[in-house]
């Protein structure tokens, strides 16, 4: 069976331009409706405990006026459950965060923050927000999100797009494979995203079991030379071709 394969385009970045100078464009709600213009199937923002790219009245305005589901990111605190709460978007995704990083830089440790963790996905569950755990491509991260109850796991895809050699490329997506199997037979359903761009999206978009890939950073730059339209039609087109078996490199 082929699954449908959902593409969430997260709109960060267009908020970091925008934020560049302090106005207010690029507007990232008229990204996420040019996003639904060109194909996606949802908009993932991630409301940092810095604010530095998307800010609370973008997920306001997104919730209200996005036509495509919002899923927020977030980090594992009780501010940020409060927002999700009181905005109630369609999802809820919560990542590790640490205020110096650069981006995201490694999964969440759901199984060592179990006692954190398991009110937070209770609580947001209740409100009738989908939860996922965003974690590093490790059968034992993905048994805990099982234990807590999350619905969802979304794989962390960095390491397999940011590795240079071919052995390495490899590994990385051995192990994403390997997970995203895992998570089908216990039950949760498998996203994926991080760092995935037109050379590295057709590997993992060709894993069954992956339902949807969240992806920002890339297409936002691409955007700057081909448009945000064609960029996101391209990668769509691309992540169509891999799941339908008709990329020659999906293998590779
Ligand atoms: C969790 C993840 O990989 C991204 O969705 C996250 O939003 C990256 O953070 P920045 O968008 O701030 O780079
Ligand atoms: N969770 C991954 C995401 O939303 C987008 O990550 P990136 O493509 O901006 O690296």
């Amino acid at each position: 069976m082929i699954r449908t394969l959902r593409l969430g385009v997260n709109i960060d970045h267009v908020a970091t331009i925008r934020n560049a100078r302090g106005g207010r464009h690029p507007d990232p709600v008229r990204a996420a409706r040019a996003a639904a213009q060109a194909g996606a199937d949802g908009i993932t923002a991630h409301l940092r405990e810095d604010r530095r790219h998307i800010t609370d009245d973008d997920v306001e305005r997104l919730v209200a006026e996005s036509e495509l589901p919002l899923n927020l990111e977030m980090a594992a605190t009780a501010e940020m459950v409060a927002i999700a709460l009181r905005h109630r978007p369609h999802a809820a995704c919560i990542v590790p965060e640490r205020r110096e990083e650069r981006t995201t830089e490694g999964g969440l440790d759901a199984a060592g923050n179990r006692d954190a963790l398991a009110p937070m996905v209770r609580d947001l569950g209740a409100a009738g927000i989908r939860v996922s755990l965003f974690v590093n491509p490790d059968p034992i991260q993905l048994d805990a999100a099982a234990e807590l109850g999350a619905p969802v796991v979304e794989l962390h895809t960095g390491s397999y797009c940011d590795a240079e050699a071919d052995d390495v490329r490899d590994h990385e997506l051995e192990r994403i494979r390997t997970a995203a199997a895992h998570a089908e037979r216990i039950g949760l359903e498998c996203h994926a995203g991080h760092g995935l761009a037109f050379d590295t999206v057709g590997r993992v978009a060709a894993i069954p079991t992956i339902v949807e890939l969240n992806i920002g950073h890339f297409l936002i730059g691409e955007a700057v030379f081909g448009g945000l339209d064609g960029t996101i039609r391209r990668m769509r087109a691309l992540m169509d071709r891999a799941r339908s078996g008709t990329d020659d490199r999906r293998g590779a």
